[in-house]
């Protein structure tokens, strides 16, 4: 990917090791029951999710918000109230700080900015200059790209860095949807789980691995998001290192809440053709790299119960990456690559082109969205 707006690297103003805040962007998730309704106004009142004209969003985002309330309340009841993401996120920042605390010349201090509940940017930024870094590294946990998760926190961030005055030269990376550490890690929690699903499935039934990633609306897919492209690039890199072949698996996608068209094929009618070809499902989160409502309640209540109903002889899931210390391993790696890329906006070391979007890219034009968050606050 052909990224731009390069920023030189500037010397450390300790003449020390250089300080470095490493941002880690995530959704967020209700702290409280009563947080449920005020999480999903943040989540449907923002443009990158909800769009429309201007003037419409205000109210039409609180009417999805007010409706997707009950159905939102029963699963985080499920979880005791709240979503577990808060603390997963803060664990994976310590463990990542301290695996980048070991390099010689470098003192870093990890961060969490959530999207749509707390810690949100403002409050992060603010903490951040307070810290005062040398450089600022903005770190999505969305291993793929899109427009409605990472392009919508970096978004929010710039106007939420220009507003606390956070000026540290700062380099935003993109996705990780192909990193071969990614993948590497990600594959051996997907190995573990296929071990432990073989050994207690009767020999006789096959196993097909259903790879479950957040759905989109078409139209944003449409619009331009490589988000979809770079989730088959995950399962491509992470199929590869498995070293089961001839895999029976697929691609399908979870987690519908509007009424448009989603990208498809659902992860429900997966369910529904493993029922009627009498195997067995391995089902793994591709899109989220820690636990949340959707793999705890969606994947692990509610397609677990369809998958029964439907005669689906097995249900197995692979756990999410949280901080399992590979993983946190090649978020290192990128951290490292990010940080000395030169670049304001940086991918990983080998990503590939996105063929679709290449000279529309979404992520070429996040430099501009960004530039102008930050002139608007
Ligand atoms: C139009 C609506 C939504 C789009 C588009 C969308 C994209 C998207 N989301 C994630 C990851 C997460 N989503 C989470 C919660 C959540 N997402 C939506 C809606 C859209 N997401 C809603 C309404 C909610 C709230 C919960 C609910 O009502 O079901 C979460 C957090 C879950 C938690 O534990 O709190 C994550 C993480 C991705 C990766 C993505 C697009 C690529
Ligand atoms: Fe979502
Ligand atoms: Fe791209």
């Amino acid at each position: 990917m052909d990224l731009p707006t390069p920023s030189p690297p500037v010397p450390t103003a300790t003449g020390g090791r250089r300080r470095v805040a490493v941002v880690l962007f995530n959704l967020g998730g209700p702290d409280a029951p009563e947080s449920i309704r005020p999480f999903l106004v943040n989540l449907f009142t923002d443009p990158a999710i909800l769009r429309v004209p201007g003037f419409i969003r205000p109210w039409l985002g609180r009417i999805i918000a007010w409706r997707r309330t009950k159905p939102a309340t029963e699963n985080y009841a499920i979880l005791g109230g709240k979503s577990p993401l808060r603390e997963l996120t803060e664990e994976q920042a310590a463990a990542l700080e301290a695996q980048l605390n070991q390099d010689a010349g470098l003192e870093a201090k990890c961060f969490v900015a959530m999207r749509y509940w707390h810690p949100m940017s403002d409050e992060t930024a603010r903490a951040v200059k307070e810290w005062a870094p040398d450089e600022v590294l903005l770190l999505p946990l969305y291993p793929q790209f899109s427009t409605t998760t990472t392009g919508s926190s970096a978004i929010d961030w710039a106007r939420a860095a220009a507003r606390a005055k956070l000026e540290a030269p700062t380099t935003t990376l993109c996705c990780f949807h192909s990193h071969p550490g990614f993948a590497e890690a990600t594959a051996a929690l997907v190995r573990g789980a296929w071990d432990k699903a073989r050994a207690e499935l009767d020999p006789a039934i096959p196993l097909r691995v259903l790879f479950s990633a957040h759905g989109l609306p078409e139209s944003i897919v449409k619009a331009g998001d490589p988000y979809q492209w770079q989730v088959e690039q995950t399962v491509a890199g992470v199929v590869e290192r498995l070293g089961l072949p001839d895999l029976d698996h697929v691609v399908c996608f979870q987690s519908r809440v509007t009424p448009q068209k989603w990208i498809g094929p659902s992860t429900e009618d997966e369910l529904e053709r493993a029922g009627h070809d009498k195997v067995a499902v391995l089902v793994v989160p591709i899109a989220f790299t820690s636990e949340h409502s959707e793999t705890l309640v969606e994947l692990d209540v509610e397609y677990r119960e369809e998958a029964e109903k439907l005669g689906v002889p097995g249900y197995y899931r692979a756990p999410a990456q949280n901080s399992d210390p590979a993983f946190i391993g090649a978020l290192a790696d990128l951290v490292r690559h990010a940080r000395g890329s030169g670049r304001s906006l940086c991918s990983f070391a080998g990503a590939r082109q996105c063929p679709k979007q290449h000279g529309d890219c979404p992520h070429a034009t996040l430099a501009a969205a960004m530039q102008r968050a930050k002139e608007r606050a």
